[in-house]
C-alpha cells in the first residue's frame, strides 16, 4: 500500500474476470456515483487503442478507472498524461528503480526501452471518463507484427514481482494526485514532468497517424499536449500518432 492510502471517496472493485474493464465501465458508467477502479484478474476481451486488442496473461494488471468528469474534451484528453506519470511513479515507489522507467508519447511507460502498459481514454456516456490501464507485471503478450516496440514484462525484466492489487494501491493515490495538480494548476506542472522523463526529446522520430507519417526531431509537447516535430518542412504540431524511433 502507498504510504498515502487509498484515495478518500473512491471506491474499489476487484472482479476474478470480466470480458474488458473498458466494457465494465461502460456498464455501470449510468449508474455511476463515487469514482470507481475496476481491477479485474483476468480479461477475456480486453483491448487496445486504434481497436487493437489487448491481451493480458495471467498475473498483469488490468484496471480502469470510471468517474464523472464535467470538462471540455481536450482537458478529458489531458488524463493520458496524468495517468502515465501515475503509473510510473507506482512502479518507482514499488521497485525503486527511478532509471529503468521512461515515458513516451502520449502515454506509454517503457521499461528498459521495451512496451510496459498501455493506457487507453474512453468516454463511455456524457460526463463520464474511462481511463484503462494494462501493465504487463508477469508475462509479455505476443508482439503483434509491426509493433513499435516489443512487449516487455516487470518479472523477467527486473526479478521483481508486483501483485495487481499491490500496484493499484500504489496508483490509484498517485493518480488522485496528479489529477488534483492538473486541476489546481492546469497543464503546466504535468507537461513538464512528462518532458522530464519523457523519452527521445531532441532526437529523430516518426509519428504514424491514420492517414500521414511524419519524420523530425522531437522538440517539445505543446500546450494543449500535441507532439512538436521540426520536419524537413518545418515545425509540425501533432495531436494524436503512433510513435516509432528510427
Ligand atoms: O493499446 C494500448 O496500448 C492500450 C491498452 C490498454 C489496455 C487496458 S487493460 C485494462 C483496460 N481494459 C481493456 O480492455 N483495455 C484497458
Amino acid at each position: 500500500m502507498s504510504s498515502e492510502g487509498w484515495p478518500p471517496g473512491h471506491e474499489k472493485l476487484v472482479l476474478e474476470e470480466t470480458d474488458s474493464t473498458m466494457m465494465e465501465a461502460q456498464r455501470r458508467a449510468p449508474s455511476l456515483g463515487s469514482p470507481t477502479w475496476i481491477l479485474a484478474h483476468r480479461q477475456t476481451a480486453g483491448r487496445g487503442r486504434r481497436g487493437r486488442a489487448w491481451t493480458d496473461p495471467a498475473g498483469n494488471f488490468a484496471a480502469t478507472l470510471i468517474q464523472r468528469m464535467d470538462e471540455p474534451p481536450a482537458k478529458l484528453a489531458l488524463r493520458s498524461f496524468v495517468a502515465a506519470l501515475a503509473l510510473r511513479d507506482a512502479l518507482v515507489e514499488l521497485t525503486h528503480l527511478p532509471d529503468a522507467f521512461a515515458l513516451k508519447w502520449p502515454n506509454d511507460v517503457l521499461l528498459n526501452g521495451g512496451k510496459l502498459s498501455g493506457i487507453l481514454l474512453e468516454s463511455p456516456g456524457a460526463g463520464v471518463l474511462a481511463i484503462g490501464i494494462g501493465v504487463n507485471l508477469r508475462a509479455s503478450p505476443e508482439p503483434e507484427p509491426g509493433a513499435a516496440f516489443p512487449p516487455v514484462n516487470l518479472r523477467s525484466e527486473t526479478g521483481i514481482t508486483l501483485g495487481p492489487e499491490q500496484l493499484l494501491d500504489s496508483l490509484a493515490p498517485a493518480f488522485a494526485r496528479w489529477d488534483t495538480r492538473l486541476r489546481t494548476y492546469g497543464f503546466g506542472p504535468i507537461r513538464t514532468a512528462f518532458l522530464n522523463g519523457v523519452a527521445r526529446l531532441g532526437q529523430p522520430l516518426i509519428a504514424r497517424t491514420l492517414t500521414e507519417e511524419f519524420r523530425g526531431t522531437f522538440e517539445t509537447i505543446d500546450e494543449s499536449g500535441s507532439l512538436v516535430l521540426v520536419t524537413p518542412e518545418g515545425r509540425r504540431a501533432i495531436p494524436a500518432a503512433d510513435i516509432f524511433f528510427p
